[in-house]
């Protein structure tokens, strides 16, 4: 007998990106304690941790010796060089958890975007986050206090070429309302969650319900 119960589906892979300073953190740590069902892709990077941030919840953060190490010994499912500094998506977690249903959500930039679109182009859905103009970027990146005049002209230097990939993308959103652009987020989520590719168990459940 067909029955709906034994519908699976494999998981996916959420990618938020952004010039710096137009939310995708915000935005992802919204959606992390929102919906149980998303893990983030935690990072390892040779940049040094921030205030507040958590060394394994937040990034993990590693010497270059140690990052160019676990590059030869093929540990990254991609990895690039940001404003001078290395990151990279561990492999081992994502490929089991996906195969097992598990969603990752992913704050990577468009180069990470790209390595991860041709190695698993099914699995992964691509979101831009555009600020509502760039002096409100500005804005919100001296406001978040996190960063010296010199490395937030460096991030306003690099906008526009981030800006730039964003045809790179399934779906771009600007970022002008914070609660409107999670509600959207959450609205694409939930309808990629329903795809036809992702769902495994569709063809024995549909083949059930003509022989039934
Ligand atoms: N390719 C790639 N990019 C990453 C990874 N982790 C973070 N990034 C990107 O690196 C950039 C800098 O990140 P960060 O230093 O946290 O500063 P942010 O721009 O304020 O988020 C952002 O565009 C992130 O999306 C990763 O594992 N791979
Ligand atoms: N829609 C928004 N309106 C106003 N401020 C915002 C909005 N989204 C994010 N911010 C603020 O802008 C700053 C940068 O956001 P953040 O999420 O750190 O960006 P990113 O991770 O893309 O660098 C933070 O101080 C955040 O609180």
């Amino acid at each position: 007998m067909a029955s709906p119960d034994t519908l699976q589906r494999r998981g996916l892979m959420f990618i938020l990106s952004s010039p710096s300073g137009a939310g995708k953190t915000t935005i992802a740590r919204k959606l992390l304690a929102h919906d149980a069902e998303i893990r983030m892709s935690v990072s390892v990077t040779t940049r040094p941790p921030r205030p507040g941030e958590v060394d394994g919840q937040d990034y993990i953060f590693a010497s270059q010796a140690e990052f160019d190490r676990m590059v030869e010994d093929g540990q990254f499912l991609e990895w690039a060089t940001v404003f001078g500094n290395s990151y990279g998506t561990p492999k081992a977690q994502v490929k089991a958890g996906i195969r097992e249903g598990q969603d990752f959500l992913f704050d990577i930039d468009w180069q990470g975007t790209q390595q991860l679109y041709q190695k698993m182009e099914t699995d992964v859905v691509r979101v831009f986050l555009l600020p509502p103009s760039i002096d409100e970027l500005r804005r919100r990146l001296t406001g978040r206090g996190t960063d010296p005049a010199e490395v937030i002209q460096s991030r306003m230097d690099r906008a526009r070429a981030e800006i730039s990939h964003w045809d790179g993308y399934d779906y771009v959103i600007v970022n002008d309302d914070i609660e409107a652009c999670f509600a959207k987020v959450c609205e694409i989520l939930a309808a990629e969650r329903m795809k036809r590719a992702r769902q495994t168990g569709l063809i024995g459940f549909v083949r059930g319900l003509m022989t039934d």
